[in-house]
């Protein structure tokens, strides 16, 4: 039996989580700790996700006040869990995405890695995305294999989504290959569009936007981006969905309410994630992420998708909160075993590839 902590910093930047695992035969949550961004860390990191002054010198500061945090995030972790540091075989730490960029080559995860070997005295993983590119693929997703591992089913076909600043989704048929591929902007304008208005980080439940209606003119305009309409394998990120997208969208149609505006950009979220599995007959749905605490997201996607059985993962007994960085302490496994991890038939790489790089404690 062998101890893994998972770290992911998420792109809704809202947090960093953390997940120590229990992997033999089998993978086992065994403790988690969260950690919410400090704001001035927050606005630094949304900052450096768009070109500005001085970022190379930013980036490496800011990373470092992560490191910080984060380490300190271990130490209680390992208190929680009661688990001797000595125990972890390693950390899987994912770091926060400034920059994705496929299509030119490059995706930017920072995390300073080797100062978190340093402050902690554990091994540390990181670097997970930049050989599955190098190797022509998209180097996103990559929870498909551990989504695989953990919920496939012989016999009925099961979609797992993961729904947080961006939406991705995994398809696991008993007689295919894995599929999967980023579906677009999960909760990201979402929570954009209610700090704006309404000063929140994040619409509960959903309900302002279930107070608003939808707008059909507005929908059918952020539909047609061609992001939507292209088959996988595909990424995303905010170089895309951002402010200035939906500014674009709203500045050629007429005003209307906030709340119909919420209630358009949940819908987004939703005709996304179920127009691109629509030709497949899905048997069950598991969403994760934070957006399986949004209500209304979960009652529209059941709409849309009435003949497959809309719930969690925690009805497979796996919290949907902690699914990624579990899928990042099983990637570090993954790295000292040599296990490949990426999925050509999801990402579009040339082949199997070992990802990470390994800062040995
Ligand atoms: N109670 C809730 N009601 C509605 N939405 C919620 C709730 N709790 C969390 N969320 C949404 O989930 C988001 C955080 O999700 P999560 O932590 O999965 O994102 P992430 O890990 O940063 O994203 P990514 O998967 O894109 O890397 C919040 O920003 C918010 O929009
Ligand atoms: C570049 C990057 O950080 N992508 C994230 C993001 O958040 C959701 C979606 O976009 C997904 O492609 C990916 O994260 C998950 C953990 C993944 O790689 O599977």
């Amino acid at each position: 039996m062998s101890y893994y902590i998972g770290l992911m910093s998420g792109t809704s930047l809202d947090g960093i989580d953390l997940a120590l695992i229990e992997q033999g035969g089998t993978t086992r949550l065994a403790a988690t700790h969260y950690m919410s961004m400090p704001e001035e860390l927050r606005q630094e990191m949304l900052a450096l996700c768009t070109p500005g002054p001085n970022e190379l010198a930013r980036s490496a500061i800011a990373e470092q006040q992560w490191v910080q945090l984060t380490a300190a995030g271990i130490s209680v972790l390992l208190e929680k869990s009661q688990i001797a540091p000595e125990k972890i075989r390693a950390v899987g730490s994912h770091g926060q995405t400034i920059r994705h960029e496929p299509a030119l080559g490059f995706t930017i995860q920072i995390g300073n890695p080797a100062l978190l070997a340093e402050l902690t005295g554990l091994t540390v993983i990181s670097d997970f995305r930049r050989r599955d590119i190098a190797a022509g693929g998209q180097g996103a997703p990559l929870v498909p294999a551990f989504h695989e591992a953990i919920f496939a089913s012989s016999e009925r076909k099961r979609v797992i989504l993961n729904v947080g600043g961006f939406s991705n989704l995994t398809l696991l048929s008993p007689d295919s290959p894995v599929r999967g591929f980023d579906c677009g902007p999960g909760n990201v304008l979402l929570d954009s569009w209610i700090q704006k208005h309404q000063g929140k980080r994040y619409d509960d439940n959903g309900s302002w936007a279930a107070s608003g209606k939808v707008q059909n003119a507005l929908l059918q305009l952020m539909l047609s981006d061609d992001f939507f309409s292209r088959q996988g394998p595909k990424s995303t990120g905010r170089e895309l969905f951002n402010s200035s997208w939906l500014q674009q969208k709203l500045s050629v149609l007429p005003e209307c309410q906030s709340q119909d505006i919420q209630a358009t950009l949940l819908e987004l979220t939703a005709r996304s994630i179920v127009d691109s599995i629509a030709t497949e007959s899905i048997d069950d749905l598991f969403v994760c992420g934070g957006g399986a605490h949004n209500l209304a997201l979960i009652r529209r996607l059941q709409a849309l998708l009435p003949s497959c059985k809309v719930s969690t993962t925690q009805k497979m007994g796996i919290d949907p909160d902690w699914v990624e960085a579990m899928a990042f302490a099983w990637l570090a496994h993954c790295c000292l075993e040599g296990i490949p991890a990426n999925r050509p038939s999801v990402t579009g790489a040339r082949g199997l590839r070992v990802l990470g790089a390994i800062y040995p404690a």
